[in-house]
């Protein structure tokens, strides 16, 4: 199991990445490290899976979604692991076929995200993965995809939360964020 406070130290933040007055927290050195990744992939599908969560335990995850770009550096992984399928919602421009389009905002700027219509079929019971969770902007506008196609998302699931931008608020549906980063 994840030592959550180990992982913490590898953390690294940069200041003013990538506009004055962010502090942009790099989750890259855990993943240079075989032994955390490890461990904090481990900690997540525990998570999901663990009977000690009702929510888990009552219902099967059929679908893990990932945002572009670090959540697909997870979502497959957890994905696999879990036997379930992965789904990117992918930055405005970048899918074939047809998608559904969500427009958001984020700590830094706006964007766009899409997700393929054939990705998810109605029912189907979806966690959505991403790094880090900030204001929210991302995660809810992932949300809406996965709804709009019918999906129901059964929780957002996080490495990192930034705890002082309320970003949890934003969700229709419970949150799971293994690191509380301090402002
Ligand atoms: O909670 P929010 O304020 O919406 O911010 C969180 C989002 O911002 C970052 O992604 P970014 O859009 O920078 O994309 P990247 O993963 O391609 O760097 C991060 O990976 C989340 O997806
Ligand atoms: N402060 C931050 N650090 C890393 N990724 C982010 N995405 C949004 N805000 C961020």
């Amino acid at each position: 199991m994840a030592d959550i406070e180990h992982l913490k130290t590898l953390l690294r933040v940069h200041p003013d990445f990538p506009k004055k007055g962010i502090n942009f927290l790099d989750i890259f050195p855990i993943l240079r490290d075989p032994v955390a990744f490890e461990s904090l992939i481990t900690h997540l599908v525990y998570h999901l899976t663990s009977q000690t969560i009702p929510r888990s335990s009552s219902k099967k995850i059929d679908v893990i979604v990932g945002l572009d770009a670090r959540g697909f550096l997870l979502g497959p992984i957890i994905a696999m692991r879990l036997g379930a399928a992965f789904v990117p919602v992918r930055k405005q421009g970048k899918l074939p076929g047809t998608c559904v389009t969500a427009t958001y905002e984020k700590e830094y700027g706006a964007d766009s995200f899409e997700m393929q219509e054939e990705g998810i079929k109605p029912g189907q019971n979806v966690v959505v993965v991403d790094d880090l969770i900030a204001t929210g902007g991302s995660a809810k506008a992932a949300g809406q995809l996965v709804n709009k196609l019918g999906g129901n998302v059964l929780e957002y699931l996080f490495v990192i939360e930034l705890p002082f931008l309320k970003g949890t608020q934003q969700l229709d549906a419970p949150v799971y964020s293994m690191i509380q980063a301090d402002d």
